[in-house]
């Protein structure tokens, strides 16, 4: 048996993820639950709705969290970490107030949240803050103590999230023709938002030309293409790009999207690309609509050679990752020092996020965070 880990004040973790849709019937509801308030065009969601339905109205996203809750279970049981895991969604069941209200009716009173969201951005991060601080008002609401929550800190840079993926570019760059392996570019791609959410992404000092959202793409996505060069011997020019751009036209939201850089590639003469999602923990709609079905008929159409790695999923890496995470955030909040974990040229992220962090458009209550109205 390992030495027991200590994941003392903590008494519990919560997977806080998306959630989507596991039939037809839930396709509309689970939309209006996404886009409530969000001013997104009607047309823009008509057609969502049918990447969905073109999958029998099941996201692929519950199924990834289950087998990532297996993983995490697993190898918390292997490390001695005796820590119970919880999993709540923002948008669909099991609904992230239902199980706050499980937890605190099981005790669990200092719980550590971690969001199936890597970088920071307001979408990935201060909105899930704001969902911890409305289910965290229901509770009061009901008469029920609200437990202490705080969040993970971003774990984009952490090799056992880059590893994994990395593997898996050298693995789709092996699948490609051999005669167009060497000249294959690298299209590392991420969830387009607004550029002024893109803008104003991270701590205030990271606020600028993109903002902390595109730098730490950029990061992961230099750190992949290094080690692939590395591993092969072969430098594969590499680009950042964007898809699933939503929202109205007259926005601008980053660019440019991943169809109409295969058609640049392709029109440049480039003979092959890989597809790497960096932006999304694992095969969410985006990854199997917006590349393996959209932008893999696109490049189809252009006769170019396109492969889509994979994402990060439940690999152990990632697993032993997040116990990692948990056991120096534990370490910290006991008022121990240490050396967190991380690649790359930005350091590891903040533990808590500063005011002004990823700032709302309209200003709501945030939990887990230093402007939070609870402990
Ligand atoms: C940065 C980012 C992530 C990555 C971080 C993270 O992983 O959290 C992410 C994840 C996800 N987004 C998802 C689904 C949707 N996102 C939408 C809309 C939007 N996303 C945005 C951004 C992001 N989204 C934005 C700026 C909008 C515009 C509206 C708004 O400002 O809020 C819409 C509405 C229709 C549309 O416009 O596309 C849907 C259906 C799913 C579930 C997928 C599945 O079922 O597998 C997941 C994991
Ligand atoms: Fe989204």
């Amino acid at each position: 048996m390992p030495d027991a880990l200590d994941a003392t004040p903590y008494d519990a973790l919560l997977l806080l993820s998306f959630g989507g849709p596991e039939g037809p019937d839930g396709v509309v509801p689970f939309l209006e639950n996404v886009t409530r308030g969000r001013g997104i065009p009607k047309e823009r969601l008509k057609e969502v709705g049918q990447h969905y339905f073109l999958f029998g109205g099941v996201s692929p996203i519950n199924d990834q969290n289950r087998a990532l809750l297996d993983a995490l279970r697993e190898d918390f049981a292997e490390h001695g970490l005796d820590l119970p895991v919880y999993w709540g969604n923002r948008n669909w069941a099991p609904y992230l107030t239902d199980t706050l209200r499980e937890m605190a009716a099981d005790g669990r009173r200092r719980i550590l949240v971690l969001a199936t969201s890597a970088y920071a951005s307001y979408s990935g991060c201060r909105q899930y803050r704001e969902n911890l601080a409305d289910a965290l008002a229901a509770l009061e609401a009901e008469g029920l103590e609200p437990p202490r929550i705080d969040k993970l800190r971003h774990y984009f840079n952490h090799p056992g999230f880059v590893e994994p993926m990395t593997d898996g570019v050298l693995r789709a760059l092996e699948d490609l023709p051999e005669d167009v392996r060497a000249g294959a570019h690298l299209a590392f791609t991420t969830h387009s938002i607004p550029t002024a959410a893109a803008d104003t992404s991270g701590p205030a000092e990271a606020h600028g030309e993109g903002g902390a959202y595109v730098r730490q793409h950029l990061d992961v996505a230099r750190l992949i293409a290094d080690a692939v060069r590395e591993r092969t011997g072969v430098d594969h020019p590499w680009r950042l790009v964007y898809q699933s751009r939503s929202g109205a036209p007259h926005i601008p939201w980053l660019e440019p999207d991943i169809c109409d850089h295969l058609e640049e590639r392709h029109a440049a003469g480039v003979p092959a690309v890989v597809m790497a999602p960096i932006g999304f923990v694992s095969d969410h709609m985006e990854v199997l609509y917006d590349l393996d079905t959209e932008a893999k008929a696109k490049a189809e159409e252009l006769g170019l050679p396109v492969r889509r790695s994979a994402t990060v999923g439940a690999d152990p890496r990632f697993a032993a990752a997040v116990r990692d995470l948990i056991a120096e955030r534990a370490a910290v909040e006991r008022g121990e020092e240490v050396t967190p974990c991380a690649l790359g040229a930005l350091g590891p992220s903040h533990h808590l996020c500063p005011v002004g962090c990823c700032p709302a458009r309209a200003p709501r209550p945030a939990a887990a965070g230093a402007d939070s109205p609870y402990a």
